[in-house]
């Protein structure tokens, strides 16, 4: 008879994964290269920017005390004593209605605490010199970028783990890293088992199907922030599989197997994590997909059993691998960020355990709604197409209805949660 496993909690389930989660360590990347990879130190100014006081227009620089009695009828008159361009500092001093004609990020001169813009002024004869009109006044600081407005030394910009995004790049520049530190990116292994699986080149014969899982946990672990090697497909051959796992083990972090471990007769990895002597965590979880994924330990290294079925095994990366990564990333909040949203169909069939329903997040007319992608099987692949969100629907004995509320877990996203898994609440209006 069957083996009859005992299902886990998804929360207890993520827990026991997490306790073998180790934090990586840092390596130098070139800043051009820098993007989508996690910081591996807080960024912290270490100036003021700007770290000057500079122009935000093309226009002169003047003390605003010399323009205190000009009215419209009563025009003030300067004498331009020098001309800088951004990049350029200005060597003498702003005296009694004198101007240095001044360009958009040039440093304010000294002696002047106020900037005109070229439009507001009239240039006179240039018989008599360089002159212009001004018919206005200004205050003391009156268009003027002050050092430090924009940040402060010392100010903590991005903090470690944090993605680096286009924003991240800016302030990396801004601050003289030509070369980031960043985290070195775990190397997770993946290596598909099934006799029934197709190279993906090969054309299609009776009783057998192309290998997708494969490429999507590789997708998947690039989305995760790891660096993905692949192994291959294996037939199910127990001798052979254990040979292909214990030589995958020693090259990776992590390993990522697909297929065979529920408890069919062809469901090799029960076996294979016994033969290695490995320690299993859990091998069933109260989730649906996905309710086969088993995680085993061989010292501190994880061995991730994810189900052959896609749908199961797309939710059983985001669940317990995508945190490992992140967590090793140094990421703060390295779990699936949980938000709400309404749900934007009826899902009548009540289940008992939680499901994750593969679904398309989108703003309708402002309201965060979800909609179940497609073909809501464990075996479903085409419903992975438009998934950038799991429906997490508690189980119970009732179904869900459009318009609930409903806990909504993000995918193409950076943020993250901190621990998702509390306070999961059956849907509500
Ligand atoms: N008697 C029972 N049968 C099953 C149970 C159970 O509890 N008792 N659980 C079911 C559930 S739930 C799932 S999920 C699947 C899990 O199956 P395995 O993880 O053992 O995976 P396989 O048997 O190898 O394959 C299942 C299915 O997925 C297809 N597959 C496999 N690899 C790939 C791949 N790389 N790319 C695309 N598709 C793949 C495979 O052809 C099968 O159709 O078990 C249920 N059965
Ligand atoms: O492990 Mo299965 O995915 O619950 O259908
Ligand atoms: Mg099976």
């Amino acid at each position: 008879m069957a083996e009859k496993r005992t299902p886990i909690k998804v929360s207890d389930a993520v827990q026991k994964v997490m306790a073998y989660a180790s934090r990586g360590q840092a390596e130098q990347v070139p800043l051009e290269n820098s993007y989508g990879r996690f910081l591996a130190e807080d960024l912290i100014a270490d100036h003021d920017v700007p770290s000057f006081d500079r122009s935000p227009y093309d226009g002169f620089a003047v003390r605003a005390a010399d323009t205190a009695e000009i009215t419209r009828a009563n025009p003030g008159v300067f004498e331009v004593i020098g001309e800088i361009g951004a990049g350029s500092v200005f060597q003498g001093r702003v005296g009694q209605n004198q101007a240095v004609r001044i360009m958009t990020g040039a440093q304010i001169p000294a002696g002047a605490d106020a900037v005109v813009m070229l439009e507001l002024t009239k240039e006179l004869d240039a018989a008599e010199g360089k002159r212009f009109e001004l018919k206005r006044t200004l205050k003391s600081g009156e268009n003027i970028s002050f050092q430090g407005e924009d940040t402060q030394k010392g100010t903590i910009l991005a903090a470690k783990g944090s993605f680096i995004t286009p924003g991240i790049a800016a302030l990396l520049a801004t601050f003289g890293y030509d070369e980031v530190p960043c985290a070195k990116k775990p190397v997770i292994g993946v290596l598909a088992t099934g006799s029934e699986l197709l190279e993906v080149n090969e054309p299609l014969q009776p009783g057998k199907i192309r290998n997708s899982n494969s490429y999507m946990i590789l997708a998947q672990i690039e989305r995760a922030g790891g660096e993905a090697k692949y192994f291959g497909k294996f037939s199910d051959d127990l001798e052979q599989c254990v040979i292909a796992v214990k030589d995958a083990l020693n090259q990776v972090d992590l390993l990522i197997t697909t297929g065979g471990v529920s408890v069919g007769d062809y469901d090799y990895l029960p076996a294979i994590y016994e033969k290695l002597g490995a320690d299993v965590l859990f091998n069933k979880i109260a989730m649906r997909p996905g309710s086969v994924t088993t995680v085993a330990a061989l010292g501190q290294k994880l061995l991730v059993g994810l189900s052959g079925n896609p749908s199961a095994c797309f939710v059983g990366f985001e669940l317990f691998v995508r945190p490992v990564i992140r967590h090793h990333n140094f990421h703060r909040s390295p779990h699936v960020r949980k938000e709400k949203a309404y749900l934007g169909k009826d899902f009548p069939k009540a289940n008992p355990y939680t499901r994750f329903v593969r679904a398309g997040l989108h703003y309708d007319d402002g309201r965060l709604t979800v909609h179940p992608s497609g073909f809501d099987k464990s075996s479903a692949v085409s419903s992975l197409a438009e998934a950038n969100a799991l429906i997490v629907l508690p189980g119970g004995t009732r179904g869900y209805q459009d318009g609930m509320m409903t806990d909504v877990l993000l995918l193409d996203d950076q943020k993250g949660s901190e621990w998702p898994w509390e306070n999961i609440v059956p849907s509500y209006k």
